[in-house]
């Protein structure tokens, strides 16, 4: 395989065989398939989409109408749109429905559960609020997104009974006040997952993207594994899937590009503590690093404000605490379908 190494001693670097084969053997491009030949591929098998938004209402409308009008009206490869309203304080709910999509509020699905706030949360809410055989998630504050996400995730699922789990890949540039970076997206990718993921499961060190926020995987799969409830839910899922399924039962697919809305880098401090603590818990749950002394969940984080701690910046505090939820075919008596209709 070629490669550009660097490094000291660079001259015998190279990647395992078995990650070499990997990606030969299951990275694809969302073009190897049209929506007309998998419509035909699912063979009665149903298809979801959530759509995790918190204060998406600029971007959420559109991605629901491409994928409305492409996938649902033109080709019926997608049964079913869900927007998973995450505590939005704008019209996120009022811009998906009216773009066409099915809209639950994150805390009206399992209402009997004590609600918990983020990402993961949303997503396994929307997971149990929906019926799909194949799930795709895909991020609402996407800019250019294309039906191509969707066609290209499902394509390994619809294809190969040997693939659960398919996680997109593109290139990501960062764009910020009016300057763009070419490959600057990605930030927690390359200096947090990225790393930690090499260093303690280099099984998935030919994952482009690990945290793409568009992926998809079989329901009895999806529903069969925890989701962390914050910014840690897709570090964790490659995790518990490389360790229960093997690396062989998950694929990527070449997306093209992404852009989206970019957070702060303090926000990003945040979901990188909370990525890392992920980790950190499932290489305990695995048996692959004991800390003597269990890390911290506090996260102190200064900026620019009321002095209010002896120096001329303002604390900000959170709690970085690890929530997760129990894969959902745990839950007795429950069933996902008809959970949105849960009173
Ligand atoms: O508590 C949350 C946090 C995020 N999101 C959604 O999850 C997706 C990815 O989150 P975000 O854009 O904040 O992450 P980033 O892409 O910046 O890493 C977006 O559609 C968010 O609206 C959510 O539904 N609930
Ligand atoms: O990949 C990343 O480094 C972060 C931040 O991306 P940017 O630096 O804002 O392009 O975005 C991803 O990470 C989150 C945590 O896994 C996912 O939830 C997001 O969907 C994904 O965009």
């Amino acid at each position: 395989m070629h490669a550009t190494r660097t490094g000291v001693d660079s001259a015998d670097l190279a990647v395992s065989a078995e990650i070499g084969t990997w990606l030969e053997r299951r990275s694809s491009r969302a073009d190897d398939w049209t929506a007309a030949e998998l419509v035909a591929a699912k063979r009665g098998r149903t298809v979801s989409v959530v759509i995790p938004a918190r204060d998406e209402e600029e971007t959420v409308g559109e991605i629901v109408r491409t994928i409305r009008t492409t996938l649902v009206e033109d080709e019926p490869l997608v049964d079913e749109i869900l927007v998973v309203d995450s505590h939005s304080e704008d019209a996120t709910a009022e811009v998906a429905a009216a773009a066409g999509a099915a809209v639950v509020a994150q805390d009206e699905v399992l209402p009997s559960l004590p609600g918990r706030r983020g990402k993961g949360e949303a997503l396994w809410k929307g997971l149990a609020a929906t019926t799909g055989d194949l799930v795709v998630f895909v991020d609402g504050d996407l800019y250019d997104f294309t039906a191509g996400y969707v066609i290209g995730l499902l394509g390994p699922l619809l294809t190969d009974s040997g693939v659960d789990y398919v996680k997109g890949f593109y290139h990501r540039p960062l764009v910020a006040a009016g300057h763009t970076e070419a490959d600057g997206g990605g930030r927690v990718t390359e200096l947090v997952a990225r790393p930690l993921l090499n260093m303690f499961w280099p099984e998935l060190s030919g994952f482009v993207q690990p945290l793409a926020g568009e992926y998809a995987g079989r329901r009895e799969v999806l529903e069969a594994i925890p989701f962390v409830t914050n910014y840690g839910v897709e570090v964790g899922h490659l995790i518990d899937l490389v360790e229960w399924r093997g690396l062989d039962s998950l694929a990527q697919v070449d997306l093209g590009m992404r852009t989206h809305r970019h957070q702060t880098t303090q926000a990003l401090g945040r979901m990188s503590g909370q990525i890392m603590l992920t980790i950190m818990d499932r290489l305990k749950a695995y048996g692959r690093l004991t800390l003597s002394v269990p890390p911290a969940t506090l996260l102190a984080q200064f900026r620019r404000g009321d002095a209010t701690c002896g120096v001329e910046r303002e604390l900000v505090l959170t709690d970085l605490t690890l929530h997760q939820r129990p894969p959902l075919a745990t839950l007795s008596g429950e069933t996902s379908d008809g959970l949105r209709d849960t009173a």
